[in-house]
């Protein structure tokens, strides 16, 4: 897969207008190297005391290898006393996620090694198990209830090891995220509506439910394995499926490695399933995943500052109103950018721009008329007011490509790629009530946004993307909640 990924960044910048390769190509980055891994905020110690490494492609950040970071795990070592390291699943800012075979059931996990020093594994544990018993607040339509899928905690547990002692817990392995299913090929129109429908379903659960995700983009949209594999053994299953990739670690200095890094960096195991091969059977087992965000707006505050959503998908009242609290309305809109990156080719707003880049993008897609008075008044505060600490966005001040208006933008992100690449577009009606749930959802005001409920009677989820997920589950619902 590494080498795939390699070669459609190549066949972008030699033949972006003939490739059907995301065009955004940073994707490349946040797939495995992602910014936000990355990000200055996760680092503990000062740079120049870090020991640097030689650069892997496909590998997480191996400066994070030390204390209060990663556990430096290897293929076949057993964690637990119970859990045989298989091959790799991926990697997060915040941990490395492994398919392991748990000895005692004889069957595959998927383990989940947190980062020593953050609690974010120990609180999507929790939150996880409380959302197994929590009573649901809204009236939700029980016939849905068990579609929405979410991970279910197998095991918990703490490991010690050279960097600390990291939260552990295992769940279910599943396929693939969407975001790298997308890299090279879009969805047919009949999956695109299941996946659309069921993400939206599940996010409406959790609102129902008291939580908000706090963290919605297409790395953390997940789709359930097809192939059983709990019948092989770990032998077997690396005769079916090769070995994991491995390449040695070299510390930049050129001296011996230490017990806080392992001595192969392991590139995560991908199904090689493209978007075009997703079928109606993987779609309805969609599920979202990555809980370390997630929170109880009524009970714990979450301010736009804190925001961790990667800021292509980030709300906008996170940006103009760092110190006021998050809540269910964020979410919305990050489903909104989900959805459209589910039905497009190219995301709604670019990945990787700096915060100003990305609110210039959101008033041009949305139209500065939408603006709220008061975000425009800061949005237009002349440059000499604008204070070190004042981190609200402004315009940027460098020269780029104004972005086009949402229904320019539908056409030339999705209708236009479809087209060229013998997908069949969307009809107008269809193209109509996506692009009006889009407006809704992606309102700049968030207590004019629609609420997930509003969003789920929309005319496009009534009368396309519902139907076709409720035909796809006509046999079952795959794995039930309950
Ligand atoms: N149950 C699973 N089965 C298979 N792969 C998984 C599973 N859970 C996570 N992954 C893979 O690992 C990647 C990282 O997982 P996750 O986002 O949960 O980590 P994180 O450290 O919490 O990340 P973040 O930096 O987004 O908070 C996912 O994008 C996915 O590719």
């Amino acid at each position: 897969m590494q080498r795939l990924y390699q070669w459609t960044a190549q066949l972008q910048l030699h033949d972006g207008a003939s490739a059907l390769v995301r065009s955004d190509f940073t994707a490349v980055g946040s797939l495995h190297n992602s910014p936000r891994c990355c990000s200055p905020r996760r680092l503990s110690m000062p740079s120049a005391t870090r020991i640097k490494y030689k650069w892997i492609y496909g590998a997480e950040n191996l400066e994070t290898y030390e204390p209060g970071g990663y556990h430096p795990v290897t293929t076949d070592q057993i964690i637990h006393n119970r859990y045989r390291i298989t091959n790799k699943l991926g990697h997060g800012g915040y941990s490395t996620i492994w398919l392991a075979h748990d000895q005692e059931r004889q069957q595959y996990v998927a383990l989940k090694i947190g980062m020593s020093r953050f609690d974010s594994v120990r609180r999507e544990i929790a939150t996880l198990r409380a959302l197994e018993k929590r009573p649901c607040s809204l009236k939700w339509d029980p016939a849905w209830m068990k579609c929405a899928v979410l991970p279910r905690v197998l095991d918990a547990f703490d490991v010690t090891g050279p960097n600390g002692v990291y939260a552990c817990y295992t769940l279910a392995p599943i396929q693939g995220d969407l975001q790298e299913a997308l890299f090279s090929g879009m969805f047919h129109i009949p999956v695109a509506r299941t996946l659309a429908a069921k993400l939206m379903l599940t996010v409406s659960f959790l609102h129902a439910h008291g939580v908000c995700h706090g963290d919605i983009h297409l790395q953390n949209v997940l789709v359930e394995r097809t192939e059983p594999i709990d019948h092989l053994s770990v032998e077997e299953y690396w005769e079916t499926f090769g070995e994991p990739e491995t390449e040695p670690i070299e510390r930049e200095d050129g001296k011996p490695l230490t017990s806080n890094v392992p001595p192969v960096a392991t590139l995560a195991w991908s199904s090689e399933k493209e978007a075009t091969d997703l079928t109606l059977e993987n779609a309805k087992r969609l599920v979202i995943s990555d809980f370390g965000e997630a929170f109880d707006p009524s009970s714990k505050t979450r301010l736009g500052k804190d925001s961790h959503v990667p800021l292509a998908k980030r709300a906008p009242e996170a940006f103009f109103e760092p110190d006021q609290p998050l809540s269910y309305a964020s979410d919305v809109w990050s489903l909104g950018t989900a959805i459209w990156g589910i039905i497009g080719m190219k995301n709604l707003f670019s990945d990787d721009e700096p915060q100003n880049s990305t609110v210039a993008q959101q008033i041009d897609l949305l139209g500065a008329d939408h603006l709220p008075p008061k975000w425009k008044s800061i949005w237009q505060r002349p440059q000499s007011e604008i204070l070190v600490e004042d981190r609200r966005p402004h315009p940027p001040e460098w020269k780029r490509e104004p972005w086009p208006p949402l229904n320019t933008a539908f056409e030339k992100f999705v209708q236009k790629y479809r087209r060229e690449e013998g997908y069949v577009p969307f009809e107008a009606d269809e193209t109509a009530a996506i692009l009006a749930l889009m407006r809704g959802m992606l309102r700049f005001d968030p207590k004019e946004r629609l609420t997930i409920e509003e969003a789920l009677q929309s005319e496009w989820m009534v009368k396309w993307a519902l139907p076709e997920l409720r035909e796809a589950m006509q046999s079952d619902c795959g794995q039930s909640h309950e």
